[in-house]
């Protein structure tokens, strides 16, 4: 496959996947971004502020590990959590954010982050074979300075490098994966359990009211 095939093959999964998360409600009013790394080394990404429901194929870009555009596009204003990914893990071969209504509530619910086992689900996510497993989901204060950011995820993946997602407050949800399909299976996942995490919390609460 030569590398225009494979920059158009990715960016129909990347519209593909945006698609499908907005019609689940996970990137709404222009929210999220998605990239894919390319057979060249570089990354494909979406536009910074493209509806990402309704993606077209000039709405991906590409960039270079360090981020910078080699377009003249604009890439995603979150194109260094992306990127920094794509340093970190050989592996992997895509990135997806999204601001999905579980993530959001479940920073609200768990500061200080979520503790997800003994869920079936968890065998979604990348090297799970048991739900007697413990996966711990960091949730990390949203920051509009996105070097700090980065270096904060950064500093906490170097100790946690199984991680397979991260919250940022208030904000929405990091996942990735060898493929786009792959990614878009974890975020499925995470955010099933984030929303079955926050029931279960609530209900807890409830049952704790006079
Ligand atoms: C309207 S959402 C605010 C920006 C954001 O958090 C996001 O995910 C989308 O930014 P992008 O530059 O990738 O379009
Ligand atoms: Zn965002």
């Amino acid at each position: 496959m030569n590398h225009s095939d494979d920059f158009a093959q990715r960016s129909a999964e990347l519209i593909g996947a945006g698609r499908y998360m907005h019609d689940r409600g996970w990137v709404p009013a222009t929210s999220g971004n998605f990239s894919a790394r390319l057979r060249s080394g570089e990354i494909a990404i979406t536009v910074s502020g493209r509806h990402k429901g309704r993606l077209e194929p000039n709405d991906i870009m590409r960039v270079d590990l360090a981020g910078t555009s080699l377009d003249g596009s604009r890439p995603s204003a979150e194109t260094l959590l992306h990127t920094s990914l794509y340093q970190r893990f050989g592996e992997t071969g895509s990135v997806l954010h999204a601001h999905s209504p579980g993530s959001i509530l479940a920073s609200r619910v768990f500061p200080g982050g979520l503790e997800l086992s003994d869920h079936e689900l968890l065998k979604a996510l990348p090297g799970i074979t048991t739900h007697e497993t413990r996966v711990r989901i960091p949730v990390f204060a949203n920051d509009q300075d996105m070097n700090r950011l980065t270096a904060r995820v950064s500093d906490y993946l170097d100790r946690q490098p199984d991680c397979p997602g991260y919250v940022i407050a208030g904000h929405g949800f990091y996942t990735w994966g060898a493929t786009v399909d792959d990614a878009l299976r974890h975020a499925e996942a995470l955010e099933f359990l984030f929303d079955i995490e926050v029931r279960l919390h609530s209900r807890t609460q409830g049952d704790l009211q006079p």
